[in-house]
């Protein structure tokens, strides 16, 4: 029988004026980016954590210490590149992954698309096994207030 298993992430960045904004492995234009140890891309992180967890092979922070300088800055396309290794050395594939991202501003419905397009290619999977939702937090909470973005992510992966 095949072996079935699901993971789940969940990660918080600070939203600053002077910083990069990378999403989904693209960057976006806005007057405020995402603060972090690497670049802070919270979608690519979740799926990290989601692929992991469902591994259960601990976290991101776990196999890449945000106290390394080694990762200073670094591209999260590396980091998600390097836990599909880490998975597929395990036996795993992906089945598929379903994301939300919490932010209240700007909307990122018209960069869905290039996100999974981009991360397609790093995962080497099909766009469609990939599934990116976004959602305000309707002014509320620090999503709301601007003051950060966060996501979720759940995977499913298998031992073909
Ligand atoms: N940053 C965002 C947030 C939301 N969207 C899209 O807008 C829809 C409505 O948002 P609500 O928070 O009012 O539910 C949502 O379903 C997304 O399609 C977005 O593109 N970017
Ligand atoms: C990605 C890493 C490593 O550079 O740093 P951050 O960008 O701070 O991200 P976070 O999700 O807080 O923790 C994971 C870290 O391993």
């Amino acid at each position: 029988m095949n072996t079935f298993r699901i993971g789940f992430g969940y990660d918080v960045h600070q939203l600053k004026e002077g910083y990069e904004f990378w999403l989904g492995g693209i960057k976006l234009a806005h007057e405020k980016g995402a603060v972090g140890h690497s670049d802070a891309d919270v979608l690519i992180h979740v799926i990290c954590d989601a692929l992991l967890g469902a591994a259960n092979m601990r976290d991101i922070g776990y196999h890449f210490s945000d106290k390394d300088p080694k990762y200073k800055g670094i591209d999260s396309k590396i980091l998600l590149r390097e836990v599909m290794e880490l998975i597929r050395k395990e036996g795993y594939e992906l089945g598929n992954l379903d994301s939300t991202i919490c932010l209240q501003n700007p909307k990122i419905n018209p960069h869905i698309p290039g996100m999974k397009t981009c991360l397609a290619k790093v995962m080497n999977v099909a766009e469609s096994q990939i599934s990116i939702k976004a959602t305000t937090t309707e002014w509320l909470g620090f999503v709301g207030r601007e003051e950060g973005i966060s996501a979720y992510c759940t995977t499913l992966i298998f031992k073909p």
